[in-house]
């Protein structure tokens, strides 16, 4: 019942999941509680129509002042708001100018958290049309300092906590969740945050803050969005003794323990939501992302942002970066600093689309791609300087998590056998950045294209203004997950990343190119992430992957179609 209320009120949404008609003219029971024996457990949901003062205290549906004097007399508001009426416009303009307020970006953040738990619509609405200034904020790097501290600033939970107390009940668990058409479920273990290390049951900040990039930038709509927080323990000691810390107080679970916690999770989240469900891990240490990818890989949709995601991102720059160093793929060579989930996911990748474009094997396209992680491992090179002298690639990539590693001889070491030297500097947040866009420019002599995972501002250097570029996986995983959502794909494909890489590559414009710039604006974010929508769905098309049939022909107009917009909905 509740979803078919849920798709009557989302005319925009996404896909229409309310319950099937059956062959007899009855509605199929999805849930299973129609068959549930005494003994079986059921959710007893109850569905009302909000009104009066609980429809203000509702997030989804409340409007404040920008209710109408109709709205007013038929929802029994009157007396509850001031007699003003606002539009939507006038609320945007008044918290926008009440959030450049605050000098500390955290304040920003809180603040912004608490517009999403007050008028999720008008929170949408201001992060859809201050996308570039509001997504440093609810995104990297604010959010890492979220999560650092997410103890003291939590309020109200936003997402879903399974610990290791729930064992042997996620399934109900899941069902306390009171939205039942989950269409992408962000997950992470918090082990591994951003550039930040394990902070455990607080990493929650991450599935939040993806998801809400989720709705902005792909339109996926809010409902269907379902954060969760695995908590197996933390092995941070700080945090440990922290007396307002919200997670277990014990140390990581590992081996039997976690996989079997992780396995009833999975197994939970397939029986609940069914096989379109798209599950996105996020910032798991590398170990157990790498085989919680090949695990599941086979039987669920699953997609590791920080391996796929980030790959599918810097392929897209690399590509669009060709313009202006000209050649091929095949002729630059890549030198790594780290070599966990992104290092090898990007490495990988590349070596595969230059296979693809040479049709040379993949065990010979690899042999131009080299990484180095913390201890210098390849032999005999024990320092990255002295890697970038013996290989002299032209193309360097961070992503060890490890600030300031890219010092001035590394930058100038590239700049002395490269016209430009193509450097990106991915870890994050700002901190964990490998140099500075000023750095790189700077230590280049101006010559650098310099891209970075969290954002920089522009530099000025010898009177010219450069404008970094910021290699986000926040460019592919919205538009990705929305692709795979519209055409119903029950599973991910590493064609579906090439896609996705050379459908954001496109995005880029001769104006962008004039400028150095190898990402196009996120000021079109949302026009990107349908482009990078309709390439992911025509590929699952193509691959037989996709269940929402048959094919709508115009895929873009397709995926727009679909996306949510937070303009207020009138109430009858
Ligand atoms: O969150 C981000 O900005 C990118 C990302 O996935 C990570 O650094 O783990
Ligand atoms: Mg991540």
């Amino acid at each position: 019942m509740e979803s078919a209320l849920r798709a009557i009120r989302d005319g925009d949404s996404v896909l229409d999941l309310s319950p099937r008609s059956t062959v007899g003219g009855g509605v199929e029971d999805i849930y299973g509680e129609d068959r549930a024996t005494e003994d079986q457990l059921v959710t007893p949901w109850n569905f009302s129509v909000a009104s009066g003062y609980s429809l203000l205290r509702d997030p989804q549906f409340n409007k404040g002042l920008a209710f109408t004097e109709k709205e007013r007399d038929a929802h029994y508001l009157r007396g509850l708001l001031p007699p003003t009426v606002f539009s939507q416009q006038l609320q945007e303009k008044k918290l926008m100018h009440n959030i450049r307020q605050y000098q500390v970006p955290l304040q920003k953040y809180t603040s912004l958290m608490e517009l999403q738990e007050r008028n999720e619509r008008l929170f949408y609405k201001l992060l859809i049309d201050n996308v570039e200034e509001l997504l440093p904020i609810v995104y990297t790097p604010t959010v890492g300092e979220a999560c650092q501290k997410y103890g003291s600033i939590f309020k109200r939970p936003q997402g879903l906590y399974i610990s290791l107390k729930e064992k042997g009940k996620i399934l109900e668990v899941l069902k306390n969740w009171p939205e039942r058409s989950i269409q992408v479920i962000v997950v992470t273990d918090g082990e591994r945050i951003l550039g930040l290390g394990d902070l455990g049951c607080q990493g929650m900040g991450i599935p939040v803050g993806k998801l809400s990039l989720y709705t902005a930038l792909g339109g996926v709509r809010p409902s269907a969005c379902l954060p969760i927080t695995i908590d197996v323990g933390t092995n941070n000691e700080t945090l440990l003794k922290d007396d307002f810390y919200i997670g277990l107080r014990r140390k990581r679970a590992t081996g039997q323990e976690y996989s079997e916690l992780l396995h009833e999770f999975m197994c939970a989240v397939k029986q609940n939501y069914g096989e379109k469900v798209l599950i996105q891990f996020e910032d798991f240490a590398n170990h157990n992302a790498f085989d919680l990818l090949a695990k599941y890989g086979t039987t669920h949709l699953v997609f590791n942002d920080d391996i796929q995601g980030t790959a599918s991102v810097v392929l897209a720059g690399l590509v669009a970066a060709l313009k202006l160093i000209g050649g091929t793929l095949a002729e630059n060579t890549f030198l790594f600093l780290g070599a966990g989930e992104a290092g090898t996911g990007i490495a990988e990748l590349i070596a595969l689309e230059i296979s693809k474009q040479t049709k040379a094997p993949i065990e010979e396209t690899r042999k131009k791609i080299w990484l180095v992680d913390s201890k210098g491992l390849i032999e005999p090179v024990s320092t990255l300087l002295e890697a970038v002298k013996i290989i002299k690639p032209t193309v360097l990539i961070g992503t060890s998590g490890k600030g300031q590693t890219f010092t001035k001889e590394v930058v100038e070491a590239m700049a002395s056998f490269n016209d430009k030297p193509l450097i990106l500097a991915l870890s994050n947040p700002t901190s964990q950045a490998e140099c500075t866009a000023e750095q790189a420019y700077t230590w280049s002599q101006g010559r650098a294209i310099f891209a970075s995972g969290s954002p920089f501002d522009p530099v000025e250097y010898n009177g010219k203004v450069y404008v970094p570029g910021q290699a986000n996986n926040c460019y592919i995983f919205p538009g990705f997950g929305l692709g795979l959502v519209i055409s119903g794909a029950i599973r991910v494909h590493d064609d579906m990343l090439l896609a996705a890489s050379e459908a954001l590559a496109k995005q880029v414009t001769e104006e962008n190119y004039k400028k150095g710039l190898i990402y196009p604006p996120f000021a079109n974010i949302r026009k990107i992430s349908a482009n990078i929508a309709a390439s992911v769905a025509a590929k699952a098309y193509e691959l037989g992957l996709a269940t929402r049939l048959p094919r709508p022909e115009n895929l873009v107009k397709y995926a727009e179609s679909c996306m949510y917009t937070p303009v207020y909905r009138n109430y009858r």
